[in-house]
């Protein structure tokens, strides 16, 4: 195999060929850089002392999502926010770990583009030792707009201009897209540079393999019972072919197998997430996620709706999300429109 080129080489390429300016080239190697450091800190483990529940004395801290922070998903945004305040290419930020965006402060120097970031998405999982990430996604800050504010996020997905996502697990990788196909980047530890080891990366267009939280079936909407009880009648059922299931519980490392080798991810609507629209947050899940599986030949719907079309109402806006082997995407969209169609 001829050796890798480096992330660095691959931004510069892409500055050739037209797709990035070297803004956007610099912003993606500052992303790049804090993920390194995260994926030394997730490295330490319990050597490092991050693992647990951040808050004191007892006191547990809970987030805008009103969920408990862990320590990691602290010192992950931390260190998304320092590397990017001070890169000089970004107009502001936005975080699941943070209430509102933030603009970038005097004396910082000030960009063009939006980052919104999930600093540390999978937190269930750090203390078990499985793999965790970081996912962010890229927008152009509104022309005129200095001092930007949650509205001028409020973009749709088909607005980004990078989105990836950095893995730390057995490897830490960084999957990227600036629009021009996904990417995969195996960090190299003794050098300290991601190499790129996947270009163009592809999804099998069909599937046996669906990734789901099965404990949540009950609490779910008629079609998507529907559909997966389809899928567990394997052969003998309409779809005549039997499915293997995972489920990692942090959306880097199941979206990253499917990326990989295929299958349907969904964290569809239930009852116990209904009112806040889902579980999943678009801006800095759902979207990213959205375009690195078109850039990769996949789909990714709400179940009724492209995701990347959807046009959003608040910075943490929750949807339903459904991506993957564009085949079985399509299948599972067609039993929420055919149920939506026969009951009004
Ligand atoms: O525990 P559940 O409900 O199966 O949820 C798993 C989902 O929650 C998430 O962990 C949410 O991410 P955060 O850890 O960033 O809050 C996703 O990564 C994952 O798909
Ligand atoms: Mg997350
Ligand atoms: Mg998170």
């Amino acid at each position: 195999m001829s050796q890798p080129i480096s992330l660095t080489r691959y931004l510069i390429e892409e500055e050739r060929h037209g797709h990035i300016n070297p803004e956007l080239r610099l912003l993606v190697e500052v992303v790049a850089r804090a993920c390194k450091r995260i994926s030394i800190a997730v490295g330490k483990g319990a050597l490092g002392g991050v693992l647990g529940d951040a808050g004191e004395a007892g006191q547990a801290s809970i987030n805008v999502q009103g969920e408990a922070q862990k320590k990691l998903d602290v010192l992950s945004n931390e260190i998304l926010l320092e590397a990017n305040a001070w890169g000089g290419h970004l107009a502001g930020l936005a975080s699941e770990e943070m209430t509102t965006s933030l603009p970038i402060p005097e004396p910082f120097p000030r960009g063009r583009y939006l980052l919104l970031f999930d600093p540390l998405d999978g937190s269930s999982n750090i203390d078990v030792n499985v793999s965790v990430g970081t996912i962010f996604s890229v927008l152009r800050c509104p022309d005129g707009v200095s001092e930007p504010r949650d509205e001028d996020f409020l973009q749709p997905g088909t607005a980004q201009v990078a989105a990836g996502y950095c893995i730390y697990g057995p490897s830490t990788m960084l999957v990227l897209t600036v629009g021009h196909g996904t990417h995969a980047f195996t960090l190299d530890r003794e050098v300290g540079s991601f190499m790129l080891t996947t270009r163009g990366m592809r999804i099998p267009e069909e599937t046996r393999e669906f990734a789901v939280n099965m404990s949540n079936q009950r609490f779910w909407e008629p079609p998507m019972q529907a559909y997966i009880a389809d899928l567990l009648a394997g052969k003998d059922g309409p779809r005549g072919k039997d499915f293997n299931m995972r489920w990692v519980a942090s959306m880097v490392a199941d979206v990253h197998r499917i990326l990989t080798r295929g299958g349907i991810f969904s964290y569809p609507l239930d009852s116990k997430c209904a009112a806040k629209g889902g579980k999943l947050r678009l801006m800095y899940e759902a979207n990213p996620m959205s375009l690195l599986v078109e850039q990769a030949g996949g789909a990714a719907s709400t179940g009724r709706q492209r995701m990347l079309e959807v046009v959003p109402t608040s910075l943490h806006q929750r949807v339903p999300v459904f991506l993957g082997s564009k085949a079985e995407v399509d299948i599972a969209v067609d039993y929420h429109l055919r149920h939506d169609a026969a009951h009004g």
